[in-house]
């Protein structure tokens, strides 16, 4: 059914023959995503990894644990206790959580969503215009199209930065008319987002008996490189043999994510795909594989990806916590003992960021590399 398809042009028209209800919008979002040479079959992942769950299936009776920042945050120390001890049970047996109840107005999320249609809808030329940043992933990607082990990915994105300087250059790059409402729309939803990840980190590490700042001190400047980063996934033809991304676990300590109503996010547990029901307001949470490194094992990052449909474009806001490259990374001594021996290596992070780009996404691959053989 792919074969012939070796245009721009051609996809789009098969497109729009192939499903009407598919819109001229998203057919030319498509066709500006796609190298000339491509055929729709670069693009199909290999057997193991073929999607065998839809995009819009969940489990009747199952979801992720639920974290309520709330309690999380209560002077009632029994009730906070608590909350902590479910936040740690959830952080080493799924590495996946929904976070309720934490304070960020739903207006700020579907303000900043609408933000990001407008971006995403502009011109490739346009778009490709924001990517100006040397050495750094500042700006507008279309993953779709760049050449790299990774690839071919159905997805685009935009990355920004905590240090608002760089942020608004990005922003007066790819936003037009409202500028300063999206500057300000950006910051008061970082600033929300980062106070969360620091509650967050600080309960995750007292919850295991060590200092509260050990882990929050990764969001802190001079020590972190998190950042911030708008997804777009087109709809695609062929969500059958096409994943928006592939499977894989996060290379960061943790990952705050919104996703908007359309579904696709899954996650690998007790050997099979789970579908994460779309929330809309509510955060999922996942642990990334630094944090399962500084916590010597007690932490577990979780194996995920993004499945596409045909009909809607989807849209997820993620906010990574990610240390500075030139950090050395290592288990915490605190937690290193004759009982429990280091079972990861250290490591300067930009090595594990270099070794996670330079194989393709498979599950949590890159995390084994980097594991001590005791
Ligand atoms: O878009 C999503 O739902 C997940 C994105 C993700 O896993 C990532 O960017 O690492
Ligand atoms: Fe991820």
């Amino acid at each position: 059914m792919a074969a012939f398809l070796t245009s721009n042009a051609n996809i789009s028209s098969f497109l729009s023959t192939l499903n009407p209800t598919i819109s001229s919008f998203a057919a030319a979002q498509l066709t500006a995503l796609l190298p000339s040479t491509v055929q729709l079959q670069d693009y199909a992942c290999t057997e193991k990894q073929r999607p065998s769950v839809a995009h819009n299936y969940f489990e009747p009776e199952t979801d992720l644990p639920v974290i309520d920042l709330a309690s999380l945050r209560s002077i009632n120390g029994s009730e906070r206790d608590k909350s902590i001890k479910e936040l740690v049970r959830a952080g080493k047996e799924w590495g996946f959580f929904r976070l309720v109840n934490h304070g960020l107005p739903l207006p700020l999320i579907t303000g900043l969503e609408n933000q990001m249609h407008k971006a995403f809808a502009l011109p490739l030329e346009m778009k490709e215009r924001a990517v100006s940043f040397p050495n750094a992933p500042w700006g507008y990607v279309c993953t779709a199209r760049s050449a790299s082990v990774h690839k071919p990915l159905w997805q685009e994105g935009i990355t920004l930065p905590l240090d608002p300087h760089t942020r608004k250059e990005v922003v007066n790059k790819l936003w037009n008319d409202d500028k300063e409402q999206c500057k300000r729309e950006l910051s008061a939803y970082i600033n929300s987002v980062q106070r969360i990840a620091r509650e967050l980190l600080e309960a995750l590490a007292v919850g295991i008996g060590i200092e509260s700042e050990v882990l929050s001190k990764y969001l802190v400047s001079g020590n972190s490189s998190s950042m911030l980063r708008l997804n777009c996934y087109p709809p695609c033809p062929d969500p059958s043999s096409i994943l928006g991304l592939g499977a894989h676990s996060d290379p960061d300590l943790l990952t705050i994510l919104h996703q908007d109503d359309v579904g696709g996010l899954q996650i690998y547990r007790d050997d099979r795909w789970m579908g994460v029901r779309p929330q809309v307001g509510t955060f999922v949470v996942n642990i990334g594989d630094v944090l399962q490194i500084l916590s010597n094992g007690i932490y577990t990052s979780c194996n995920h990806r993004v499945m596409l449909n045909r009909e809607r474009p989807r849209k997820s806001i993620a906010f990574f916590v990610v240390p500075q490259p030139a950090l050395t990374v290592s288990p915490l001594p605190q937690l290193v003992d004759t009982d429990h021996p280091q079972l990861y290596k250290t490591f300067i992070y930009s090595d594990y960021v270099a070794s996670y780009r330079s194989h393709k996404l498979d599950g949590k691959s890159n995390i084994e590399k980097f594991r001590l053989q005791n």
